[in-house]
């Protein structure tokens, strides 16, 4: 008897892109993930072809908690989380090309500073370890204000010179008073899995097998 296989997904954005690709991955979950009034966090797949496999929705740094602890063994989540945490035990084989967005800094218009001979800046980022490396690269030390979203008020309120956040369409940013002024990292979501179950179960290799497929023949059409 195989042991239940669990999927982890986020609530957020990357989702949306992410079900289809799923669903021709044939991992397709019960019709209650898609009741906006049920409070439910894991859901089971139809069909039976990786056996009892379940669906659990959950915060996208989260993602990558469940998979590196094997409480997960497959995910979808941004490589933006994956370089942030760097945890041995998750690996991330498939490049899915959805959820495309950038990391970058950014400051308030007109105060664009560069870095000039700072030593030491504030900055408010949802991502302390890549701030920290990135700024570390500049010989500068970055002392990160932790925030878990809305950074874009973070320079106007005094709270940190310029943010480290994501942006696609730079709409935030504009909107916000603020600037791109460099850019730290290409992202897209990945399919991610957690090396031991990768090496015991045969299904995490044949779900990986199955997405590096979809996204060739993407690619290819
Ligand atoms: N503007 C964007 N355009 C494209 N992809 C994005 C954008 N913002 C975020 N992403 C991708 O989607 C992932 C999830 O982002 P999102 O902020 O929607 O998650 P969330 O689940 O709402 O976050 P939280 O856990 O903080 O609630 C990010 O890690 C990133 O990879
Ligand atoms: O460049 P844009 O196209 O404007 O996108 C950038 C915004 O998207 C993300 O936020 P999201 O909408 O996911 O909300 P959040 O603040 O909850 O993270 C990100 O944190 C930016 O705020």
């Amino acid at each position: 008897m195989l042991k239940p296989l669990t999927f982890a997904v986020p609530k957020g954005r990357i989702l949306d892109e992410a079900l289809p690709l799923m669903a021709h991955a044939g991992v397709v979950p019960e019709a209650e993930f898609h009741d906006k009034k049920s409070r439910a966090l894991s859901f089971a797949c139809e069909g039976d072809e990786f056996g009892d496999m379940r669906l659990i929705r959950v915060r996208a740094f989260d993602v990558a908690t469940f998979v590196a602890h094997g409480a997960a063994q497959v995910g979808i989540v941004g490589s933006d989380v994956v370089e942030e945490f760097a945890y041995s035990d998750l690996y991330a084989p498939v490049d899915l090309d959805i959820g495309h967005c950038r990391l970058s800094v950014a400051e308030p218009v007109g105060q664009e500073s560069g870095n000039g001979s700072a030593s030491h800046l504030r900055v408010a980022s949802k991502y302390p370890n890549l701030t920290r490396k990135h700024f570390e690269k500049l010989g500068i030390q970055a002392e990160v204000v932790k925030l878990n979203g809305a950074m874009e008020l973070a320079p106007g309120l005094g709270l940190a010179s310029r943010i480290v956040d994501l942006v696609s369409t730079g709409k935030t940013l504009k909107d916000n008073g603020l600037v791109e002024t460099s850019q730290i990292l290409q992202i897209s979501a990945r399919l991610i899995v957690n090396r031991a179950a990768l090496k015991t179960d045969e299904r995490v290799g044949a779900l990986v097998e199955r997405f590096r497929a979809l996204v060739a023949q993407a690619k290819a059409a």
